[in-house]
Formats: structure tokens, C-alpha cells, sequence
């Protein structure tokens, strides 16, 4: 389970974060919407442990664990993940070796994940480097696929990817949250349900990955603050109705 309690967060001075509470249950997948700027990388940033993003108030806690100031390293080795919105390009380093790094001790088949994202053709290039909008994405689930961590953070997972690619992209974010799993004549969808561990926080604008995987709960990062929590299709539907400032009169007029 990952608990954010109270979290407050600077970058380059200036506070970017403010009072973040968010718990994330074993199983669940949470959508994180909000407009330009508001924060939402930078959440993801601080969960992952990039010193930049400076915790100036409340903890984070990942399996009971009090992860606050652990080093990035440590929060991986924990079980977190990430599937970057901008990752650099690191000259000399194949994807194919990348891979397997990611997936650490654990025996990999690079070339039978690769083939699950259609990414074969691109083992033997340095990764990231000249790789189009829609590769890079690819490139990340591939990584995070061989590291297969417990806790899953999507940085707009489906922005620049085309429309066909946006369902391959979309089924294996599914597939790696378990929510591909369906009830068979043995196991009731109740069943299934439990026995799903993974955890998902993804940020969309589009909302298009919903039409592929089912997500417990949608939130909206309004300039720092989390300012709304509901059903991500009611949310989708209500930013793209009335945008998102109605999002944040919904909280006020609920608190
Ligand atoms: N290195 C930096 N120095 C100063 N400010 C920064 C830096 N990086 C990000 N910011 C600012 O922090 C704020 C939050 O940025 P963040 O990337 O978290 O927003 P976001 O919600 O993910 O936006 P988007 O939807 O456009 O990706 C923005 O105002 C951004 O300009």
C-alpha cells in the first residue's frame, strides 16, 4: 500500500506541492488528472525520489515502510517503478541491455517482452536516442515490464502514441496492473478482484486509457492541491464539460 500523508514539496525554491494526502490500496489503479503545471509530474517525481523535488512537510510510506528520504535506488528495490513522460537519451547503453537491467536478478526473455510491445526492431539501439514520441512509450513499458514492480507510476502514458498504438500501449498498462484478469467457472470476479497486488497511479489528459482498463478512483491536481476525488470518467467528463476549475469548486463546496 502506498500512503502519502500531509505532503508539502518544493522544486527550485518554490512550493509546487501542497498538503497531499493519497493511499493507494493493493490492487488499485488511481488516475491522476490536472491542468498544464499543476503538479502532477512532480508528484510522481517525489514518489520515485528525484532529490530536486524537496520534501518540506509530511511522509510517504510504501509497505509500511517510511520512504520519505529513501534514494531512488532503494524505492525501486522496494518494488516502484516508473514509465517516464520525457526520459533521456543515454548514449551507450542498448535498449536490449537497459532491459535487462531493469528486470535485475530475475531471468528475462528480453526478446519475448520486446515482441508484447512490438519493440524487437529496436533492442539494438541506444535507448531513447532518435526514438519518435510514440517509441519512447514503448521503450518505457518495456522496462517497466522486465522490472514488473508492485507500485506503477504512468507519466501520460498515451501522449504521441497514434490511435493504434494507443491500444497496445493501453492493454499491456492493463495487463501489468492486473486488470486484464477475467473471472473464470473457479474464480468469481470478487476472486479475481482480491488477488489482484499491483498498484497504478497514472496521469492522463486525454482519458483515453480508460476505454482499456477499469481504474478505482480518479483524482485532480489543481496548482498543488489535490482537489478531487470521484469516478475518472465522471471527472473526464466533467473537465471536458466545464473544465477543470469546477473540479475544484465540487471540493470547496464538499469541504
Ligand atoms: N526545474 C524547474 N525549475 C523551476 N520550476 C520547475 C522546474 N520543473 C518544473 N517546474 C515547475 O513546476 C510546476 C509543476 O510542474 P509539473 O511538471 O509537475 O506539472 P504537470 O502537472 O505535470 O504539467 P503537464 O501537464 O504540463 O505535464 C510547473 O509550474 C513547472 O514550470
Amino acid at each position: 500500500m502506498l500512503v502519502i500523508e500531509d505532503l508539502e514539496v518544493e522544486l527550485a525554491g518554490k512550493k509546487i506541492l501542497k498538503h497531499i494526502d493519497l493511499e493507494i490500496k493493493p490492487g488499485e489503479t488511481h488516475i491522476l488528472f490536472g491542468p498544464n503545471g499543476s503538479g502532477k509530474t512532480s508528484l510522481l517525481m517525489t514518489i520515485m525520489g528525484y532529490p530536486q523535488y524537496k520534501v518540506t512537510g509530511g511522509k510517504i510510506f510504501f509497505k509500511g515502510v517510511d520512504i520519505t528520504h529513501l534514494p531512488i535506488n532503494e524505492r525501486a528495490k522496494l518494488g516502484i517503478g516508473m514509465a517516464y513522460q520525457r526520459p533521456p537519451t543515454i548514449h551507450g547503453v542498448k535498449t536490449h541491455q537497459m532491459v535487462k537491467i531493469c528486470g535485475g536478478d530475475r531471468e528475462i526473455n528480453v526478446h519475448e517482452l520486446a515482441r508484447k510491445v512490438n519493440f524487437q526492431d529496436f533492442l539494438d539501439r541506444d535507448v531513447n536516442a532518435g526514438f519518435s514520441g510514440g517509441e519512447i512509450k514503448r521503450s518505457e513499458l518495456l522496462q517497466l515490464m522486465a522490472q514488473d514492480p508492485d507500485l506503477m507510476l504512468f507519466d501520460e502514458p498515451e501522449s504521441g502514441v497514434d490511435m493504434e498504438n494507443i491500444a497496445l500501449v493501453s492493454q499491456t498498462i492493463a495487463r501489468l496492473l492486473q486488470k486484464e484478469c477475467a473471472p473464470t467457472d473457479i474464480k468469481s470476479m470478487l476472486q479475481v478482484k482480491r488477488e489482484r497486488t499491483k498498484m497504478g497511479l497514472i496521469i492522463t489528459h486525454t482519458g483515453y486509457i480508460l476505454e482499456y482498463l477499469t481504474a478505482d478512483k480518479g483524482q485532480v491536481l489543481y496548482d498543488g492541491v489535490l482537489s478531487c476525488s470521484d469516478n475518472p470518467r465522471e471527472i473526464l467528463h466533467c473537465i471536458s464539460e466545464m473544465g477543470y476549475e469546477e473540479c475544484v469548486r465540487c471540493t470547496i463546496a464538499s469541504n
